[in-house]
């Protein structure tokens, strides 16, 4: 279907924090990242939003009509415009992630996506990786490892996403394939943004503790940082993944405490478990390259810049686009799919060996 040479892929991500739908083009020839081109973001309505929120925890077979009718008008209208894409990288929202028991749940018909937009889409990236023995998470590495060679950075880095949950990816940019032995270690760090989201809108009925105010105004209560640090996650070596609510019980550490303790203390847990991450690393980095929305929050990017012996700097001191380097991470990751290449490998997620997850579906 594609020849070697470059394509424009347009990618499509819904993360853990359901706020909406990010979209964005990369011209690839599934190696190289040659350009970065348009993005769209769509966020989710409160009606949509609460819909989709209610299928958390559910999987195939689960009554998910209301669900996948959300999903699939609001990709359709978030892509629709990229007219110029060759193909689709259709994530799909995470609704349940299990890999050891389960498996992984993104809802999303990508065949049903392909007809709407009359354009090939690459759906179910995770599903065969967790087949073969793996976490199905993260992904977004070896889309990392092309953006330091894009960046023709030379040393070691840590790319930090801080979404709802967080992930880094340590990548060497001096070995020339990510599915090479030393070039990439990945995994989820802990809870990023979603437990700290879900006590302010608990408490306050506010999304989340926008530019760390409610966190700069406390004081973090030591005592529930140590119990949190006790969990057993924290020790296991990568790669390991985590689902979005893995530690709801973080919230009654903080039961007692104050708002603003509470938020002080909860910013404190999520730097906290990403500092232990680096200690995972085969090397220290050079720089901790962030992304995702918690590169806006000022007491996150303090706590951590404190904690770690190298410059933590956003993505965008590389030229990156730290809003939307996961949709770009799904466009990249589609022209792989497409072209046979592995997108995740033992390093990455623990596979058994490297393989190219994700199915494509063609307009009939
Ligand atoms: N100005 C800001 N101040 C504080 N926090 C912010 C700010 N902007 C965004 N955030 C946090 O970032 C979150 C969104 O991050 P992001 O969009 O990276 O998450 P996601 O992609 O849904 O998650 P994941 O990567 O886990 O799938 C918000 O819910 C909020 O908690
Ligand atoms: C199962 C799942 O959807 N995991 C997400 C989630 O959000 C952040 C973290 O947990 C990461 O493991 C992953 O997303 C990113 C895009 C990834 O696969 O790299």
């Amino acid at each position: 279907m594609l020849g070697p040479d470059p394509v424009w892929a347009v990618g499509a991500m819904s993360g853990t924090s359901l706020d909406g739908v990010d979209a964005a083009m990369v011209q690839t020839d599934g190696r190289d990242v040659l350009t970065f081109g348009a993005t769209a973001y769509r966020e989710y309505r409160p009606e949509e939003r609460a819909i989709l929120r209610a299928a958390l925890g559910k999987w195939p077979g689960d009554d998910l009509d209301a669900a996948l009718d959300v999903t699939h008008s609001v990709h359709a209208e978030v892509l629709n415009p990229f007219e110029a894409a060759q193909i689709v990288g259709f994530h799909g929202q995470t609704l349940a992630h299990d890999p050891k028991g389960r498996g992984t749940h993104q809802l999303g018909d990508g065949q049903a996506l392909a007809e709407t937009l009359q354009k090939p889409v690459v759906w179910d990236f995770r599903s065969a990786d967790v087949a073969l023995g793996g976490e199905g998470a993260p992904l977004a590495p070896f889309f990392h490892h092309a953006c330091a060679r894009w960046a023709k950075l030379r040393a070691p880095v840590v790319f930090l996403n801080l979404g709802g949950v967080g992930n880094l990816t340590w990548v060497d940019p001096s070995i020339d394939r990510p599915e090479k032995p030393d070039a990439l270690l990945a995994f989820d760090t802990g809870p990023a943004n979603a437990p700290l989201n879900d006590l302010l809108q608990e408490r306050l009925g506010r999304a989340y503790d926008k530019d760390g105010a409610l966190a700069a105004k406390g004081k973090v209560e030591e005592g529930a940082l140590e119990l949190f640090l006790d969990d057993a996650y924290f020790r296991k070596l990568p790669p390991k993944s985590l689902d979005r609510d893995d530690f709801a019980l973080m919230l009654d550490l903080v039961r007692e405490l104050s708002d603003a303790d509470a938020a002080a203390t909860m910013t404190a847990m999520a730097a906290t478990a990403v500092m232990i991450g680096i200690e995972h690393c085969p090397s220290e980095p050079e720089r901790v390259l962030v992304t995702g929305g918690g590169r806006h929050n000022p007491v996150m990017m303090q706590m951590l810049a404190a904690g770690l012996d190298c410059p933590v700097e956003p993505v965008e001191a590389i030229g990156l686009d730290g809003d939307m380097l996961e949709a770009q991470a799904f466009a990249y990751l589609a022209v792989r799919v497409a072209r046979g290449l592995p997108t995740s490998a033992p390093s990455t997620t623990g596979v058994r060996a490297a393989v190219a997850g994700g199915t494509i579906s063609r307009p009939s």
